[in-house]
């Protein structure tokens, strides 16, 4: 183990503080550094690509905290605790190659979000004399990590290295979840497989369609708002976030191939009309899904109590005049059948998946608002009966419909070929559609993200 003390603070003295090693500077990398010298650690050392060093000395070029090498050899060769921030695709290249300069003793870990190739790189390439703790930050690099679950995984090495590492990121204020490798990947495929694949098809559909909607007066109320908001999030971030975990992690594939099916199979039963039948399934989904508590788990108070909360964060305005509306619809919009939501909690039903037993534990603030979302829906009868009036007897949002069915099964079999340049193209088609969008939706955003969490009375920084 290294000889820094366990239970450092950054107002030691410099020559017993930690040296912080990060590999790979770009969002999370950037915010792992911002937090912990703003928190007074003094010895960070960073690195990106050897051809962005210039670039990357002159951004820190006035933090006394950050010093930039050139390499990955260069930070791991004097860092206590080292970790990887790279794409998950590149994550067995980068750790075979700067791996063996790790320092003797050192702890190392990796912001991958699908832990499973990250555990077996590190296995294959990490000197025995080494610890393995590992993290992973449960949301994207512009949502604060105040109160954020803040996954830890103790997989080599003894408890006083994990004592280190809680005290190196307790500046993030984030709350820590102990998993192990393997849980973390049955987790987060559980909260974020079928969400992404619920935005991506979204986005691709209304780019098929060539639309804003939300600049026609359609989806700018209410929980309308959120699958905009959100899904320009996604396609603002990194395309190998999302297809790293779709790819790589062998629960996701097989829940965006059941969301897929579940969409083309509730698809299939609004075209036939066929209201028995729908509705039979959409009730036994929902009482799989949001009847029964698991075992242990607390009633509890529901995610989101109005949808009015979204009205500040529209992206457009109601229409004004009624035009293609029925006169009962408040923002002037016609009724939806949410399809994707239909689909998602049915997609959950069909494989026994308690979305709520991980709200808790390791929800990202996109699932908790989804989730929330669906509940909100499902647990009102009212809600639920007037989505699935829509979905059978409401023409006005088919087309969009059937673009969402034709989306998901696109995005399924993408997923499932496992090739990283395909879904950068889908991916990368339509972000390049709404990129003139994403700078008024990335702060509106994050600004509904926050209002939800201080909403949420179970989502508050540890103390
Ligand atoms: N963004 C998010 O919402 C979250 C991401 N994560 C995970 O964190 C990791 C990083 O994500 P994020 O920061 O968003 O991605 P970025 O693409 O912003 O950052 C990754 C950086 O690593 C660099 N890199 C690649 N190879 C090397 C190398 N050999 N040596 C040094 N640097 C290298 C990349 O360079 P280049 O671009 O030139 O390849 C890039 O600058 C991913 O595994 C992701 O899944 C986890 C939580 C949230
Ligand atoms: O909240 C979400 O699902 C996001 O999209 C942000 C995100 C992406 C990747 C992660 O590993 C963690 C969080």
């Amino acid at each position: 183990m290294t000889n820094v003390r366990p239970d450092v603070t950054p107002d030691a003295p410099i020559e017993e503080q930690p040296t912080i090693g990060l590999i790979g500077m770009g969002g999370m990398g950037i915010m792992y550094a911002k937090f912990l010298s703003e928190a007074g650690w003094k010895k960070i050392v960073v690195c990106d690509l050897p051809s962005k060093f210039e670039a990357l000395k002159e951004t820190y070029a006035n933090d006394p905290n950050v010093t930039v090498m050139k390499d990955g050899h260069a930070v791991s060769r004097i860092s206590d605790w080292i970790m990887y921030s790279v794409e998950a695709e590149y994550i067995d290249r980068v750790v075979a190659e700067y791996g063996p300069s790790t320092k003797i003793g050192a702890i190392v870990a990796g912001q991958t979000s699908v832990k499973t190739p990250e555990k077996v790189a590190f296995e294959k390439h990490l000197p025995a004399d080494v610890h393995i703790v590992s993290c992973h930050s449960l949301h994207g690099p512009t949502v604060s990590p105040v109160g954020q679950p803040l996954v830890l995984i103790k997989h080599r090495g003894p408890d006083s290295a994990l004592r280190l590492v809680e005290n190196l990121l307790r500046p993030l204020k984030s709350r820590y979840v102990y998993l192990s490798y393997e849980d973390h990947d049955i987790v987060t495929a559980n909260t974020q497989a079928v969400t992404h694949a619920a935005f991506l098809s979204m986005g691709t559909a209304w780019a098929s369609e060539q639309s804003y909607p939300w600049e026609h007066g359609l989806y700018v109320k209410g929980i309308e708002t959120v699958k905009v908001n959100i899904m320009l999030r996604i396609y603002s971030n990194k395309w190998h976030v999302y297809a790293g975990l779709a790819i790589l992690n062998p629960s996701a594939r097989i829940q965006i191939d059941q969301f897929s099916r579940s969409t083309s199979e509730i698809f299939k039963l609004m075209l036939s009309g066929d209201d028995v039948a729908l509705r039979k399934r959409i009730y036994e989904a929902r009482d799989i899904v949001f009847g029964a508590k698991a075992d242990g788990q607390k009633e509890r108070a529901p995610i989101l109590l109005s949808e009015d909360i979204f009205d500040r964060f529209s992206l457009g305005q109601p229409l004004s005049n009624g035009r293609n509306s029925p006169p009962s619809s408040p923002s002037g919009a016609p009724p939806n059948s949410h399809l994707s939501l239909l689909a998602m909690v049915d997609c959950w039903a069909r494989l026994g998946i308690q979305p709520f037993v991980h709200l808790d534990l390791a929800a990202t603030p996109l699932f908790r608002m989804w989730i929330g979302v669906a509940e909100y829906l499902f647990r009102s009868q009212k809600r639920l009966d007037s989505a699935i009036y829509a979905a059978l007897y409401d023409v006005s949002h088919r087309s969009d419909d059937l673009e969402f069915v034709i989306a998901a099964k696109g995005w399924s079999q993408c997923i499932s070929f496992g090739s990283f340049d395909l879904y950068k193209e889908r991916f990368s088609e339509t972000a390049d559609f709404f990129q003139s969008r994403f700078d008024d939706a990335t702060k509106l955003g994050s600004a509904m993200i926050q209002a939800i969490m201080d909403s949420s009375p179970d989502v508050k920084p540890p103390s």
